[in-house]
């Protein structure tokens, strides 16, 4: 199996700004990686760097070992799905709707058009998130935790081999977080490709076997929790150390 996501010396930013600055990194199949970092670290433009929504100033993203800039947007879509961290849609559609925009790339054709597997693969992810009680509703009656699900089940319904996800627990309750978390190393150990943001540390330590910690545009410490989350990291990029508690306290 190739690898899933290269990126190489890669340097991309906003503007006349550039943020993230000499990144390397490989994912493999199967991985189910945390990417950690204080505010403004750079965590949602590696994520968008990965997904070609923003290109690489220097450096280059390999997806499962093309080119990216080379792949047309249909192809990096089959390839990969991101997941955004604003739950935003431009106008009312129902959660059907937008879990099947997950497919765009294979089918190009709403829910009530899809041909019956497909409409099942939707359905299917609608119903791993536990949104199959709303998800008939247009989303912008649903709360912030039913919208984040809905969402989820979009970047699910294409069966990527890579998902890039921008905290995908925001607005979720701490049992629907669990039920995510559970999921998602269901899907990696399926061999799906996995990155998510998160800034909850004791999560990342808990449930990824791979830490990749941001700051100020570049990654600082790369692997196992107990290594890349050590109180040395804690203290010099989250300015924070474990407490007695089990919880952090400031520095
Ligand atoms: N569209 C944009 N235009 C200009 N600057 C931007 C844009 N998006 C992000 N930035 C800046 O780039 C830097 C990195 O932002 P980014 O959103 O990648 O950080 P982050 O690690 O995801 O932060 P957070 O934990 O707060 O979500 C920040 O200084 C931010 O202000």
């Amino acid at each position: 199996m190739s690898t899933r996501l290269a990126i190489i010396a890669a340097s991309a930013g906003h503007d006349a700004r550039t943020v993230l600055s000499d990144v390397t990194f490989c994912v493999q199949p199967g991985e189910l990686i945390c990417l950690v970092g204080p505010n403004g670290a750079g965590k949602s433009t590696l994520l968008k760097l990965a997904a070609g929504i923003l290109p690489a100033r220097t450096g280059e993203v390999r997806l499962g070992g093309r080119d990216a800039s080379a792949m047309s947007a249909r192809a990096r879509a089959a390839h990969m799905a991101w997941l955004a961290q604003e739950r935003g849609a431009a106008w009312a559609m129902r959660g059907v709707d937008i879990a099947a925009l997950g497919r765009f790339a294979h089918e190009g054709r709403p829910y009530e058009r899809l041909p019956d597997a497909a409409r099942e693969s939707v359905n299917a992810a609608i119903e791993r998130c536990g949104a199959s009680g709303f998800a008939h509703r247009p989303v912008d009656t649903l709360s912030g935790g039913e919208k984040a699900r809905i969402h989820l089940a979009r970047t699910l319904a294409g069966g990527a081999p890579l998902l890039l996800l921008d905290e995908p627990l925001n607005a979720l309750d701490p049992r629907h977080q669990l039920d995510v978390m559970a999921l998602l190393r269901a899907e990696a150990a399926s061999g799906t490709a996995i990155i998510l943001a998160l800034h909850d540390l004791a999560m990342a330590r808990r449930h990824a076997a791979r830490v990749i910690v941001l700051d100020e545009g570049r990654i600082v410490a790369d692997g196992p929790p107990a290594t890349a989350l050590s109180s040395t990291i804690l203290a010099n990029v989250f300015a924070v150390r474990e407490a007695p508690d089990g919880g952090f306290s400031p520095v």
